[in-house]
C-alpha cells in the first residue's frame, strides 16, 4: 500500500478544521500511511464581495483543489459536500462519505424583534418567507466569524448558519436555535463532507472508503441524485434531505419561486435499496409540477 497519501484543502478556518478532524480518522484507520496537508485557495475564498448566486454557483469552492488532483499535486480533496456540483471533472470522483455532522440550518438573533435577516441563500430565503412573511432580506457573505460581526454591527436582525459548521470549530451560539429539518430542509449534502480522488486511482479509493459511513453515503446519494435530475445549483430555491428511519430512506425536498413564494414540497419514505431511483422520480415529478405553477428553474 501507498506509504504517503497528499491531502488539498482550502484554507478558511472552517475547511481546515474539517479537513484535520478527516485527517485523523484516516491516520486511526490506516497507521502506516502518513498524510500530508496542503492549503489551496479557491477563488470563493479570495473573492469575498461577490454574492455567491452571481459569481457561477457551486463550483467557486472546489476547482483549484480539483486542479491539484488532475495535475498531480495532491491524491485526495476534502469538501463539504454541500459546495460540491452534480457532476465531478472527468478523471475525477467522490470515494469517501465521513459519517455526517448535524445537518439542520441554525436561526441566529441577536435582534428583537427580528425585521431583517442576513442571508445568500435561496434556499434558506425561501423557507424563511414561508415561515416569517413580514421580514425581509440582505445579502450577508463571509466565514461565519465575518458573518457573526456583520450581525452585531447592524446589518440585520438575525441570520442562518450550518450546525455542522458550528459543531466542526467548537462553537456553541445561546442566541441559535437548529431548526428541524422537517420545517427548515436543508441543502442538499449539508453536514457532509466529500473525499474526492482521482477516479483510476484505485489504492487511494480503498484508503478513502475505510471511513466512509454507509447510511451517509446512502442518504447523499439520493438527494444527489435528485440534484443532478433538477439541475439546481444554489441559484434558485431548492432544498433536499435524506436520513434513514424505520428501514426506510425519509426523504424531504422543496423547490420554489421567490418572486411569488409559490412552492412544491415533498415528503416521501424511499426503500433504502431503491432510493436513487425513487429520487429521481420525485425530482421529475417536481420539475413538472414547477411548469404547472409557473415555478421558473431558471431564476437568477
Ligand atoms: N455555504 C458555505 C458552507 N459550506 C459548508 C458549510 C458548513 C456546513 C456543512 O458542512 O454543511 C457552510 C457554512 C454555512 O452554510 O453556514
Amino acid at each position: 500500500m501507498r506509504n504517503k497519501i497528499r491531502v488539498a484543502t482550502r484554507p478558511s478556518l472552517l475547511a481546515y478544521t474539517q479537513t484535520m478532524q478527516t485527517v485523523a480518522l484516516l491516520e486511526k484507520a490506516h497507521p502506516k500511511v502518513e498524510f500530508e496537508v496542503i492549503k489551496y485557495s479557491t477563488q470563493g475564498d479570495r473573492d469575498q464581495r461577490s454574492s455567491l448566486t452571481q459569481f457561477g454557483g457551486t463550483g467557486v469552492f472546489v476547482k483549484e483543489l480539483e486542479h491539484a488532483l488532475l495535475s498531480n499535486q495532491a491524491d485526495i480533496a476534502i469538501h463539504s459536500l454541500k459546495d460540491m456540483p452534480s457532476n465531478q471533472p472527468d478523471g475525477l470522483c467522490l470515494a469517501g462519505f465521513p459519517k455526517r455532522e448535524d445537518p439542520r440550518d441554525v436561526f441566529v438573533v441577536t435582534n428583537e424583534p427580528v425585521k431583517k435577516v442576513g442571508t445568500g441563500s435561496p434556499r434558506r430565503l425561501l423557507q424563511c418567507a414561508l415561515l416569517h412573511p413580514d421580514v425581509s432580506f440582505v445579502e450577508i457573505r463571509g466565514n461565519v466569524g465575518t458573518r457573526l460581526e456583520k450581525m452585531e454591527n447592524g446589518l440585520c436582525d438575525a441570520t442562518f448558519l450550518a450546525k455542522a459548521g458550528l459543531n466542526r470549530l467548537g462553537i456553541e451560539l445561546p442566541q441559535g436555535t437548529p431548526l428541524d429539518v422537517e420545517n427548515f430542509i436543508p441543502a442538499i449534502g449539508q453536514g457532509a463532507l466529500a473525499i474526492e480522488c482521482r477516479t483510476d486511482d484505485v489504492e487511494t479509493h480503498k484508503i478513502v472508503e475505510a471511513i466512509t459511513d454507509e447510511n451517509t453515503k446512502v442518504a447523499v446519494g439520493a438527494e444527489r441524485a435528485f440534484m443532478k435530475e433538477v439541475e439546481g445549483g444554489c441559484k434558485f430555491p431548492l432544498a433536499a434531505h435524506a436520513f434513514k428511519q424505520g428501514g426506510k430512506l425519509r426523504f424531504l425536498a422543496v423547490i420554489g419561486d421567490l418572486n411569488t413564494n409559490e412552492y412544491i414540497k415533498r415528503i416521501e419514505e424511499f426503500d433504502i435499496d431503491k432510493a436513487v431511483e425513487q429520487a429521481i422520480t420525485v425530482a421529475k415529478e417536481m420539475k413538472q409540477a414547477c411548469k404547472e405553477k409557473n415555478i421558473n428553474l431558471e431564476f437568477e
